[in-house]
Formats: C-alpha cells, sequence, structure tokens
C-alpha cells in the first residue's frame, strides 16, 4: 500500500458506532443537512428508506428524490412517504437533462437546501438510519473534513456473502491504485452512500452516469487532498445486482472518468461494443460510455447556492 494510503487509513477510518445521534445534534448547530436519493425505477425500495431517514428529523433537514426519468411510480411512492421529489427534467431545464445517475447528483445541488448533502442510494433492500448518521460524524467533528465515504460488507445475493462489488473489484480498484495510489486505502470507492460539504460539491466537476463517485473522489484527493475525505463503515449493505454486461458498461464508464482525469485532453473511445445473440447469429451493440462531465455548478448560470 502506499504509504500515504496507510497513514490515511489509519488516521480517517471509523466505524458509524463511534458517531451516537445525540452528539451529532449537539454539533449539529444551524447546519442544514439534506438527505438525497437518486431515483430510476425504484418503487419497490424508494419508499422505505425515505421513512428510514424520516425518523432522522431534525438532525436531518429534508428528504429530497430526484427521479432520474423512472417510468413506474418512484415519484408517487417517494412523495407519499414524506420526500420532496423534484425530476430532472424540471431542474435548471435551461442546462438540458442527461441520463445518468452523475445528472441528478449534479441537480440535487439546484434543490437541495442544505450545507451538507448525504447521497443514499434509492435500492437499497437493508437501509438503516444508521447509514446517514455514520456518514455525518466526521463532517459535524471537524470542519477540514469535505467528504465522507461509505463502505461496507457487500453480500452478492445467492452467491456469497462478500463477492459484491463486481466493477469496484474488477476495474475501479485496479485502476485507482495504479493511477492514484495514494487512494488506496478507501475501502469503497464506488459507495453510493456518502456526504459532503455543498462548497466542496458546488466546485468540483461531476462526471456523466457511474463515472460520478470516481470523479468525486478523484477530484476531491486533488483540489483539498486525501485528509478533506474519511470513511466510516457501515456495517452491511444490500441492493438491487445488474447483469454483468451492465457492470461492464459501468467499468467501462469508470474508466473514462479515470481516464479523462489522468489524460487531460486525451479522448478515449466513446463506445462500448457488446454482443447480443439472436437465435443465431450474433450482433454487435455498441453503448456509449463516455460523456462530457457537468461543469462546476458554482458556474452554472441560475444556480443560486443557498
Ligand atoms: O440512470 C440512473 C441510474 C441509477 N440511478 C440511481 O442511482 C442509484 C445507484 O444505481 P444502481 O444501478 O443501483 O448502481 P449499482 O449497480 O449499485 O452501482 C454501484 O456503483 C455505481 C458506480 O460507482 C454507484 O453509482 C452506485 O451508487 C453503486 O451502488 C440508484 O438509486 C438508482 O436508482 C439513477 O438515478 N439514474
Ligand atoms: O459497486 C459495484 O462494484 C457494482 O455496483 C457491482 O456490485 P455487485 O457486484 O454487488 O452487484
Amino acid at each position: 500500500m502506499h504509504p500515504d494510503a496507510a497513514a490515511w487509513f489509519a488516521k480517517r477510518t471509523s466505524t458509524w458506532r463511534d458517531w451516537p445521534i445525540a452528539d451529532l445534534q449537539r454539533r449539529k448547530g444551524d447546519t442544514r443537512v439534506s438527505v438525497v436519493l437518486p431515483a430510476l425505477d425504484e418503487e419497490p425500495t424508494v419508499a422505505e428508506i425515505v421513512a428510514g431517514v424520516r425518523t432522522l428529523i431534525p438532525l436531518v433537514d429534508e428528504v429530497i428524490v430526484v427521479d432520474s426519468g423512472s417510468v413506474d411510480r418512484t415519484a408517487e411512492v417517494a412523495a407519499r412517504a414524506g420526500a420532496a421529489v423534484h425530476h430532472r427534467d424540471d431542474i435548471l431545464p435551461a442546462t438540458g437533462s442527461r441520463p445518468g445517475k452523475g445528472e441528478v447528483l449534479w441537480k440535487a445541488l439546484a434543490v437541495a437546501t442544505g450545507d451538507i448533502l448525504v447521497y443514499v442510494d434509492a435500492d437499497l433492500t437493508d437501509f438503516r438510519p444508521h447509514f446517514v448518521t455514520g456518514l455525518l460524524g466526521p463532517l459535524l467533528e471537524d470542519p477540514a473534513t469535505l467528504m465522507v465515504k461509505a463502505f461496507y460488507d457487500r453480500p452478492l445475493l445467492d452467491v456469497s456473502a462478500a463477492g459484491g462489488g463486481r466493477v469496484t473489484e474488477l476495474a475501479a480498484r485496479p485502476l485507482l491504485n495504479a493511477y492514484f495510489p495514494e487512494l488506496a486505502g478507501v475501502v469503497q470507492p464506488l459507495a453510493g452512500e456518502y456526504a459532503a460539504r455543498r462548497t466542496l460539491l458546488e466546485s468540483l466537476p461531476f462526471a456523466a452516469g457511474y463515472g460520478v463517485e470516481t470523479g468525486l473522489l478523484i477530484d476531491t484527493f486533488r483540489s483539498a487532498g486525501l485528509d478533506a475525505v474519511a470513511q466510516v463503515d457501515l456495517g452491511q449493505r444490500t441492493h438491487g445486482h445488474q447483469d454483468t454486461a451492465a457492470l461492464g458498461r459501468m467499468a467501462a464508464t469508470i474508466l473514462h472518468t479515470i481516464h479523462t482525469r489522468v489524460f487531460p485532453g486525451r479522448s478515449s473511445w466513446p463506445t462500448l461494443t457488446q454482443f447480443e445473440r439472436h437465435d443465431v447469429t450474433v450482433t454487435p451493440a455498441d453503448h456509449t460510455i463516455a460523456h462530457p462531465d457537468r461543469p462546476p455548478m458554482l458556474t452554472v448560470p441560475g444556480y443560486r447556492p443557498s
């Protein structure tokens, strides 16, 4: 392990049990906290997570679901559970709307009112309130902390107790270790659960789609240094799983995100060719995996930091 990564791991790793809610409430003062759920067709799970987060009011000031173009009843059930629901097309409409997760995390900055944003995936099947309190701990304790990443054990349903995180283990971790070895101590670099200060998030570009976590982690490290990041053990996390081809496209997007940061100005091929079988024939299918970053929100006309 790179010595900086080893030192960081020892210093900046804690567990959710280190952050009792009473202490957090006392430290919070007038800091506003927004919990943001990006959601694309998460009708089966989103309401329970919203309800779980709402048990943390008044530590949490608002729960926001940003709908990424769902065709199911995600928006309806989330609103009924008590979330403020925004469709991506209605946020900063002059910027247009792009598909993918990065887009809704970026646009959330324009509707959330928090000084701290806590992102939580909307497909978790075992959400518990300590997911949020754990992530808030290092931020409420120390103003120098800018971002807190979750980590956890990741069962792969029906297959193994710890085999989840296939893109993490097969693509993101090897690439990050190679190009950003100082980040090798981050246990779950792709964790969808993380919290950060608005002042950080609005100053960084947001990579498109599933590149967003990788981009924010690298850019936070580069702009603010390793010690601006902390990580918290949340125990175990279970969620929906995508098929191998979908994970291949995710890995390709993450590779592209890293490439743009290692080789600025040098483009990589923007499509991933996969193959589909139709009866006796196999046909190539091209998928666009490289989209431009969204610019730092602070530079976007119409954005008013709250
Ligand atoms: O176009 C999209 C795709 C996903 N999501 C939401 O984003 C969250 C995570 O998406 P998911 O498809 O469940 O991602 P995973 O396969 O679990 O991918 C892991 O790795 C990704 C890449 O780093 C991270 O973005 C995820 O948070 C992390 O859980 C969920 O709430 C989705 O509804 C959107 O809002 N829009
Ligand atoms: O984070 C990851 O590596 C991907 O989301 C894949 O996760 P899974 O292998 O648990 O489905």
